[in-house]
């Protein structure tokens, strides 16, 4: 069976802090996110701006996290604020959320797997 899969990176700069821990990152502090999304499907669709099914999904819908957070992205935004309170703001909650919010975005049957990194050594990856 045909499979197709699209990769898209971004980044966004955005400052949070984790509650509790023991340690700097405790305090509010700032990272420059970058995220990769891989995006797979056996079929084609459309899109909120292409009326006809030649996308596994769109590259701009793959890309919302990365706007402004006054216009819905995580870019220069708090994430302890911006997130709702069951994610934390580790990079696995992160890459969670990500996801959990991508997956609202895209047809249903388009698979998923993002990876966020804090650090150029650290990094996660999620797919449910
Ligand atoms: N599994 C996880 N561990 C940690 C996370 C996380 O999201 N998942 N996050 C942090 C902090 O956010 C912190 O900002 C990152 O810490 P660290 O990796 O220590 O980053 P540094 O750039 O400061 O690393 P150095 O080795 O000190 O240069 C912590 N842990
Ligand atoms: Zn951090």
């Amino acid at each position: 069976m045909p499979k197709w899969k699209v990769v898209t990176e971004f980044s966004f700069n955005s400052a949070h802090y984790i509650k509790d821990y023991n340690g700097p990152c405790g305090r509010m502090h700032g990272h420059n996110y970058q995220v990769r999304i891989e995006a797979s499907s056996t079929e084609l669709h459309s899109s909120q701006y292409c009326p006809h099914p030649v996308m596994v999904a769109d590259f701009r819908t793959l890309r919302w996290a990365k706007q402004d957070v006054t216009k819905g992205g995580l870019d220069h935004g708090i994430l302890n604020e911006v997130m709702p309170p069951e994610y934390e703001t580790t990079a696995e909650m992160i890459a969670k959320y990500i996801y959990d919010e991508t997956k609202k975005r895209v047809p249903p049957n388009v698979q998923l797997k993002v990876h966020v990194s804090e650090t150029p050594n650290s990094w996660v990856e999620y797919e449910d």
